[in-house]
């Protein structure tokens, strides 16, 4: 049997792309998944009921921080941890998404010979990426600029791997869930997997400005939802959708979002037009700002700097995206997505024929 696995997380924008592979994979395949402990993707991944291993997993910094000392030694363990599992499974492959779990993962593959194929989802490479990159063999990337961070001979620009069942989705069944009406225009707020307080405060503020022309569905991340808007007439509440997004992203006109990059292809897969508030760079490395200029570039998407928001620059961005949504849907309608997934899967295909 062909068996690949998979590591990557931290965050589900480090998991849904895998996600996205392993339901492409036919039953020839056996499939198993290193993550972390205690990470988001061991939930995501537990309930596709995969084969889940755990190994101990340490931030790595590019700052001073007392934590690198202990860190250091929390990716040393699981490195041996993943050496151990990899011995143990025989892999023919490991398919790694990015988050900081994936680098001791990798660099154990790399040691037992195993080729690690890698995907880069952002405009530019993240650190954990940036290490990973030199334990793998094969190369893909999300943006063509991309590219430019990895060998040529190796690396192919496929796009982002989006999960099949995203397409799915029925406006009559995200109407019934929300009990949203079908006359009025909907909004839909994706403050990234995990929510982004400063996205929730500005759209709580301007809500009452906001839900007098649209109905809004809030994805606000965990623990974030607040109990003295349950119930107000014209916008639901969610802290992280699972199966129901793809109903949800059908009944949506319109989205505001960080700049997270699976997020924003896949609404770009969607023909949905986006407003993007990106992740400013006093709080990153400003990935999703150079993920949000090139959306831009291209007329998928506008943006509004998280240093510029307020009640009333949110509010006039989303009527000046409602008002040119055409033009941003035939934009996207021209763009013509490439389907990363049947890239993907071929390559691997071929791995374990070699
Ligand atoms: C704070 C942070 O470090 N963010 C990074 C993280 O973002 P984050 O984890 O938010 O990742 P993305 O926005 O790229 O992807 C989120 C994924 O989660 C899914 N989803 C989200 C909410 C929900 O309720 N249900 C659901 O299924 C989305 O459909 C998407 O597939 O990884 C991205 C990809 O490397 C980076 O661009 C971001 O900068």
């Amino acid at each position: 049997m062909k068996k690949v696995i998979f590591t990557g997380g931290g965050s589900a924008g480090h998991v849904t792309p895998n996600l996205a592979i392993m339901q492409a994979l036919d039953e020839s395949w056996d499939i198993a998944y290193i993550g972390s402990h205690e990470g988001i993707e061991k939930e995501l991944i537990e309930k596709n009921a995969v084969r889940y291993y755990g190994i101990a997993s340490g931030k790595l910094r590019r700052y001073m921080d007392r934590k690198n000392f202990t860190d250091l030694f929390r990716v040393a363990k699981g490195f041996f941890q993943a050496r151990k599992i990899l011995k143990r499974e025989k892999p023919h492959v490991v398919f790694s998404k990015g988050g900081f779990v994936t680098v001791p993962v990798v660099a154990a593959a790399s040691s037992l010979g195993i080729p690690v194929h890698l995907h880069e989802s952002d405009f530019t490479p993240g650190l954990a990426n940036r290490l990973a990159k030199h334990f793998a063999k094969t190369f893909y990337t999300s943006f063509a600029e991309t590219a430019a961070y990895f060998p040529e001979s190796s690396t192919t620009v496929v796009g982002s791997p989006i999960r099949p069942d995203l397409f799915t989705g029925t406006r009559q069944q995200g109407l019934h869930l929300t009990h949203f009406s079908r006359e009025r225009p909907t909004l839909l707020v994706m403050g990234g997997s995990l929510g982004a307080s400063k996205i929730n405060e500005a759209i709580r503020e301007a809500l009452d400005s906001l839900t007098q022309t649209y109905q809004v569905i809030h994805i606000c991340g965990k623990g974030n939802v607040d109990p003295t808007l349950q119930g107000k007439r014209g916008y639901q509440q969610y802290e992280y959708v699972h199966e129901d997004l793809s109903h949800l992203l059908q009944m949506t006109d319109l989205v505001v979002t960080r700049g997270g990059s699976n997020a924003i292809f896949e609404f770009l897969a969607l023909h949905i037009p986006m407003l993007i508030i990106p992740l400013p760079k006093s709080q990153s490395r400003g990935d999703q700002i150079l993920n949000a200029q090139s959306f831009v570039k291209n007329g998928y998407a506008s943006m509004l700097e998280e240093e510029y928001l307020t009640t009333d620059s949110l509010m006039k961005e989303i009527h000046s995206l409602y008002d040119n949504r055409q033009l941003f849907i035939e934009t996207m309608n021209a763009s013509g997505a490439s389907d990363a997934v049947s890239r993907i899967v071929e390559d691997l295909q071929a791995r374990v024929q070699t």
